[in-house]
């Protein structure tokens, strides 16, 4: 019996070449397979799944003219290849670098270390997310504007520069006086580092997203952004409605409620967060 299954297996394998397969060889496939994986999830979500589709098609384009011989076109691909290679590096380039920024943002053995997450490890501390919280909701239930950068690991000086310099401990009063309509430093966003405000009115970049909401205007649009941009926390009170949203990470959540807003807050109040923790709370479809 045994020597009949055998019989048969060789009558298949015979000839067939099986490489030896070694750990490393397991690593190397296991390595390749997250890297694939993260290029898949950054061209998914990035402007860099329309590429991928033009270039399909240019592809398609392209073998179309070679099955048919088609000299002229084949040749003109041939030369316009480096050109184009160059141009989507060019087209690409902010989200190449907030790809490459990201790469530099992980840490790989801070989770390792159970006694990493001390004071050290602290952005900022409850006292400044609770008056975060509270001046959003205390300015959203009179409608007042509010564009409020929460930085992260990414400095975001060349954004300060755009605005006044401050230096002041961060407070719901605080926040909420340079948010109060007609004074000189109600206009643009604020920029919080750690416990501190460190400038007001400073001007954020505009996303270019085709999908937002067309209601919405400038101060979402600048929000949405900065998020695209750098690793921040963007937080918006909305002069219209009165209603509070996030952004980050190229994402927009609309409407969120003071608990939502708080557990954001806590995802990014240490160094160390594990960021995909974050998945958890906000993205469950106010993403316009
Ligand atoms: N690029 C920018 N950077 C920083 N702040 C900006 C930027 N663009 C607009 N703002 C702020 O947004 C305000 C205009 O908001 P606008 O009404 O256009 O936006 P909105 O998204 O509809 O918000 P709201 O719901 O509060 O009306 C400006 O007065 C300014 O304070």
């Amino acid at each position: 019996m045994l020597a009949g299954i055998r019989t048969f297996i060789s009558n298949y394998t015979n000839g067939m070449y099986f490489p030896h397969i070694q750990i490393i060889d397991i690593i190397e496939i296991l390595i390749i397979t997250v890297i694939v994986y993260e290029i898949m999830l950054w061209i998914k979500n990035t402007k860099a799944w329309m590429l991928l589709r033009g270039i399909l098609m240019l592809g398609a384009f392209i073998l179309v003219a070679w099955i048919f011989q088609m000299n002229t076109i084949l040749y003109l691909a041939k030369a316009s290849i480096n050109v184009l290679a160059v141009a989507a590096v060019v087209v690409f380039q902010p989200e190449l670098r907030r790809a490459l920024e990201k790469l530099g943002e992980k840490n790989l053995f801070s989770n390792i270390n159970p006694f990493d997450k001390n004071r050290e490890n602290e952005r900022f501390s409850d006292e400044t997310m609770e008056g975060i919280v509270r001046a959003c909701y205390e300015m959203g239930s009179v409608c007042t504007g509010a564009l409020i950068v929460v930085e992260q690991a990414i400095q975001l000086t060349e954004y300060e520069m755009t605005g006044i310099e401050l230096d002041c401990k961060v407070s719901s009063q605080v926040l909420i006086n340079i948010f109060e309509h007609n004074t000189p430093l109600h206009d643009g966003a604020v920029i919080i580092r750690g416990n501190r405000i460190t400038s007001a009115t400073c001007y954020l970049p505009l996303s270019d997203n085709m999908t937002i909401s067309k209601d919405l205007g400038t101060r979402h649009r600048a929000a949405l952004g900065m998020s695209e941009v750098c690793d921040a926390l963007v937080i918006v009170v909305s002069e219209e409605t009165g209603l509070v949203s996030v952004a980050s990470g190229g994402r927009l959540s609309r409407g969120i409620n003071a608990e939502e807003l708080r557990k954001e807050l806590s995802q990014i109040q240490y160094r160390n967060s594990d960021p995909k923790k974050k998945k958890f709370t906000i993205r469950k479809g106010w993403h316009r």
